[in-house]
């Protein structure tokens, strides 16, 4: 169990300042509605329902980038989920901020303005530090509690995450909740049966360093994406190089051959690669190739073939606990979805514990008809989830745990 404490534990009648992440890919402009909003939501619903005052901080992007914009549309997304009106400030704990705050009545709910417009925010220092910035002097005296439910950037050290809960008496909300129980799995329970992931993305590097760090603490990982072409090439065949315009292999090649090689080396009983690859043959169509056949790479291969699947199909159901981190293949491309919907198909077929983690690879679920409910947790987080599927420490969690020891 979590040592932090929930809001269960919140005193009625509060005025709570609430962290959520609602970072959220921007198109032409504007937030584009997605699970985080729905999860969070029913956070921010059940405080409004029980009749605090609640005030919601949430960052979008970073600065310099594209996908660094005002929080205004995200309040709208967030109201229709809520199915109460969320009220905007822009302005992130000025005057305009703290009139709006003081204005709010009891159930009522205002968004701040994007976090890391202020300049307390970045960058990454410790809580005592965060603590003592005039953003969280500020703001903090307004509150009576503090509720961090942004567990998908519980591994940045910014002032929304860690200077507040030492300023206020902290609680965890319920995506914080559920996100840590399902994530820390593999690390706290004990499963009675084989513990299997699957393992695949573009994000060759993170996800080769939690096969190593997890070591035996899985039993078997079934592996596809841009990270299995590079153990495909590590054992021999001549895969997982950039052919064209590619640059996902070479570079990612380099830097990790050596572990991958050492984790060959120690785990290779453990470690099931792709018998067969998909690829866009001349008409058009999706084309598959037996992984012995492959002489020279090519054409770009985009989904693990018909028979890796097969191959995956009886490990998943065999599995006392699946955890799911990157896509086996081009979901987004309905021909070369089979791999990622073939092995998230059989999960859900079987009652075992399983979570699906990663943004992108998460979003296969709802884009291929697949329910929610047959899997144990769909995580919203990405470099948390990772993190805590190795058992490293998430500081913004750290740092509720030492509240609730106050
Ligand atoms: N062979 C491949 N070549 C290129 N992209 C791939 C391949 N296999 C999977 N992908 C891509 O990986 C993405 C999902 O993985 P990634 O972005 O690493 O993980 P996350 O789910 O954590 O966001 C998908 O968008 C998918 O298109
Ligand atoms: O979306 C996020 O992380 P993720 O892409 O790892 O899930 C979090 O909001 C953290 O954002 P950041 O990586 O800009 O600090």
């Amino acid at each position: 169990m979590p040592a932090f404490d929930t809001i269960d534990d919140l005193p009625a009648d509060s005025r709570v300042l609430v962290r959520l992440d609602l970072n959220s890919p921007i198109e032409d402009g504007d937030p584009q509605d997605n699970r985080r909003f729905e999860r969070h939501a029913e956070t921010v619903r059940e405080l409004a329902d029980a009749g605090h005052r609640v005030v919601l901080m949430a960052h979008q992007g970073r600065p310099g980038r594209d996908d660094f914009t005002s929080l205004a549309g995200h309040a709208d997304i967030l109201a229709d989920h809520v199915g109460r009106d969320v009220a905007f400030v822009a302005d992130t704990y000025g005057e305009a901020a703290l009139d709006a705050i003081d204005a709010l009545g009891p159930g009522e709910v205002l968004l701040l303005e994007n976090t890391r417009m202020c300049d307390d925010e970045l960058p990454e220092a410790s809580p005592e530090e965060k603590a003592e910035t005039e953003f969280v002097e500020t703001l903090a005296p307004r509150f009576d509690a503090y509720v961090n439910d942004a567990y998908s950037a519980a591994h940045r050290k910014h002032a929304s995450l860690v200077g507040f809960p030492l300023a206020l008496p902290a609680y965890a909300g319920r995506v914080m909740e559920t996100e840590y129980e399902a994530n820390t799995a593999i690390a706290t329970r004990e499963f009675d049966g084989p513990v299997t992931m699957v393992v695949g993305g573009t994000k060759a590097t993170d996800v080769i360093g939690v096969m190593d760090a997890l070591d035996d603490r899985v039993d078997r990982f079934l592996l596809g994406g841009v990270a299995g072409e590079l153990f495909l090439r590590a054992a021999g065949h001549p895969v997982g190089r950039d052919v064209g315009e590619m640059d996902l292999f070479d570079e990612q090649w380099e830097g990790n051959r050596e572990l991958i090689e050492s984790v060959l080396d120690e785990r290779g009983d453990a470690v099931r690669l792709a018998s067969d690859l998909a690829y866009e043959g001349a008409d058009g169509d999706r084309a598959e190739v037996a992984v012995d056949d492959i002489e020279e790479k090519r054409e770009a291969f985009l989904d693990v073939g018909a028979a890796t699947v097969a191959d995956y199909e009886p490990a998943i159901r065999e599995s006392d606990a699946v955890f799911v981190k990157g896509a086996l293949g081009v979901f987004e491309d309905e021909r070369f979805a089979d791999g990622t919907v073939g092995v998230l198909e059989a999960i859900a077929e079987t009652d075992c514990f399983s979570v699906v983690g990663g943004g992108d690879t998460s979003r296969a679920i709802e884009m291929y008809g697949l329910s929610e409910d047959d899997f144990s947790h769909v995580s919203i987080a990405g470099g948390a989830y990772i993190r805590a599927l190795t058992g490293e420490p998430l500081p913004a969690v750290e740092v509720l745990e030492a509240a609730a020891d106050r």
